[in-house]
């Protein structure tokens, strides 16, 4: 599954198709970037979402993009027009929005940048729909309706993949993943904050190479 990504950005299913899991991340100290990007490539997961929620955001984006050669850096929480660009100056190769507006669609589709669109309801895949984008991230997964949702969207969106995030674990992952709909999932257990805190690589490599022996359908 995994395609040569050296110098180009990636389309948005292979974004989804890299791994079974793309780590959401939430960096509080830039130095803490190159080392968790090296411990998440090192576990076999390369396509890495950095959510656009901390100060330093950008900053670590920018020092991935620029040290870790092996890894596919994402801007995650891009919300607007001008998250897009920051993120895509910063060296963001792909973004994920929690929700979606026509305004991001345009952006991303403007800037050349693999766009996974947060959708939770029936008008906000057609919209992305509209758009031109039909790999997308359900959100928030489990409390928006979970597997069952997925289920129901399988008969009039059957030409749309997902990727959802917010709730799953390693411990429910497995029920996302065999859905025929589903191509990866998303989640912030490979990067928990007290092992960054500690600095804890080797457990970071370790929950990144259980995530991607995850069997997909
Ligand atoms: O920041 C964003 O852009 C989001 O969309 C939210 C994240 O995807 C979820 O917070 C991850 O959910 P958990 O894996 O349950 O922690």
């Amino acid at each position: 599954m995994a395609v040569n990504m050296a110098n180009r950005r990636p389309t948005p299913m292979e974004v989804m198709q890299d791994a079974a899991v793309i780590p959401v991340i939430v960096l509080q100290e830039t130095a803490h970037a190159v080392p968790l990007a090296r411990a998440l490539v090192a576990g076999g997961i390369r396509m890495l979402e950095v959510t656009l929620r901390t100060p330093v955001a950008l900053a670590c984006i920018e020092a991935i993009a620029k040290e870790v050669p092996d890894a596919v850096v994402g801007a995650g929480t891009v919300r607007s027009a001008a998250d897009a660009q920051a993120a895509a100056l910063a060296g963001a190769r792909f973004a994920v929005s929690p929700g979606y507006t026509h305004a991001v669609g345009k952006a991303c589709h403007d800037l050349g940048i693999a766009l996974l669109p947060g959708v939770a309801t029936g008008s906000e895949i057609m919209m992305a729909q509209e758009d031109g984008y039909t790999a997308l991230k359900f959100f928030p997964a489990v409390p928006a309706g979970g597997a069952g949702m997925l289920k129901a969207w399988h008969g009039p969106f059957n030409d749309v993949k997902f990727c959802p995030t917010g709730g799953i674990t390693a411990g429910n992952a497995r029920e996302f993943l065999a859905l025929p709909n589903v191509a990866c999932v998303g989640g912030s257990w490979l990067t928990p904050a007290d092992a960054l805190a500690a600095q804890d690589w080797g457990r970071i490599t370790r929950l990144a190479t259980e995530a991607a022996a995850l069997p997909r359908s």
